[in-house]
């Protein structure tokens, strides 16, 4: 049941997933209302550090700011890294948040999604983030949850369900049952290494330095799981620094060669998934078989994931809709409808 707020009332809770890659801010009875990458672009000229731009205007900065400022991503394999940036970058998206709104902020309730194996440690950074910028209270709820709730999956029912949330940092395959974790695992390798794996391979095959940001471009518009089958080897340009001269130059490529670059970390996604398959009881392995494997988060695009695993565990797998937002969206449902309490923390 999704609940509707009084008529005049304004909410200030959110729902933040806060991403290695991209935060996604879900305000409740207003649905989601920012989607930016995780990154900060801070001065360091004077000695004291001064934040530039946050967000999708730091992003364009990245691999081209001038000496004296840097780009930062304050989270790494889907915990904060940098804890002072990851309160700069939070507090910002809140005020941009409710300064869309044109209210003013009263401490709002959040409820921040993270990873089920992150350690004490990373959930109390969180917290101190979430804190210093602004909030009352907060909640946290594990990412595989949000995401099945985000993807639509009746997660109270006595009924077991496999999700893998394949992210910028990290991949996690999770069994849910009656509204908890069954099991879950995890491994560090989610968009990020992809990017790096091919940037390494232009690096190493064509002798071409690229940057991150080209790197991601050419995993979205032509990577693949796996080498195509009916040969359409799709093509494309690439531009970057020519390492025996130093100068720019543009070279060719195709999926098949990228496919190969990124095959041993898609193997380690394969074997994170086939890992859970392994500890399911009986009864739960039987509703898997019937429901099938739901993969969310960004890296559910990449093309023929679902079809390499698919191949792997012989069982059904389908992409949610809007991957990109299942665990924000799952968030913020959970704090807009009573009886999806049960799945928040407390901290
Ligand atoms: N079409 C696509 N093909 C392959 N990968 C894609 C595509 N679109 C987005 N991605 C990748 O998805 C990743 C971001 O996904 P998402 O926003 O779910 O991660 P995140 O929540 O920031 O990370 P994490 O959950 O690990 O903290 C990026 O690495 C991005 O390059």
């Amino acid at each position: 049941m999704r609940l509707s707020l009084p008529f005049g009332f304004a909410s200030h809770d959110m729902a933040i997933d806060l991403g290695t890659v991209n935060t996604l801010v879900f305000v409740a009875g207003r649905g989601m209302v920012l989607d930016e990458p995780s990154v900060v672009a801070i001065e360091t000229r004077n000695g004291v550090p001064k934040v530039l731009a946050v967000g999708a205007d730091a992003k364009l900065m990245m691999g081209k700011t001038p000496q004296g400022v840097e780009t930062i991503r304050p989270l790494r394999d889907g915990v904060i890294a940098d804890i002072d940036v990851a309160e700069q970058m939070i507090k910002h998206f809140i005020r941009k948040v409710h300064g869309d709104s044109g209210r003013r902020m009263r401490s709002p309730r959040l409820v921040i999604c993270v990873p089920a194996n992150s350690t004490q440690v990373e959930r109390r950074a969180i917290r101190q983030a979430a804190t210093s910028a602004g909030a009352a209270k907060v909640s946290l709820i594990e990412e595989s949850l949000a995401a099945a709730i985000g993807a639509g999956l009746p997660i109270t029912a006595p009924v077991g369900f496999l999700v893998v949330d394949i992210g910028g940092g990290t991949t996690e395959a999770a069994v849910l049952s009656l509204g908890g974790l069954a099991y879950s695992n995890s491994v560090r390798v989610g968009g990020d290494k992809l990017d790096e794996a091919i940037a390494s391979h232009i690096r190493r095959k064509h002798n071409l330095m690229i940057g991150e940001a080209t790197a991601e471009r050419i995993k979205q518009q032509i990577g693949a799981a796996c080498r195509p089958a009916d040969g359409n080897d799709l093509q494309m340009r690439v531009r970057g620094r020519d390492l025996t001269n130093g100068i720019p130059k543009e070279i060719g490529i195709g999926q098949s060669e990228i496919a190969d670059a990124i095959a041993d970390l898609v193997a380690q996604i394969v074997e994170v998934v086939m890992k859970t398959l392994e500890q399911i009881e009986p009864e739960l392995a039987a509703d898997i078989v019937e429901q099938g494997i739901v993969l969310t988060g960004g890296g559910a695009l990449l093309r023929r994931l679902d079809e390499t695993l698919s191949r792997a565990t012989g069982l059904p797998v389908t992409v949610a809709e809007s991957p990109l937002l299942c665990v924000a969206l799952g968030a913020g449902r959970a704090l807009e409808d009573d009886a999806l309490k049960g799945v928040l923390h407390d901290l």
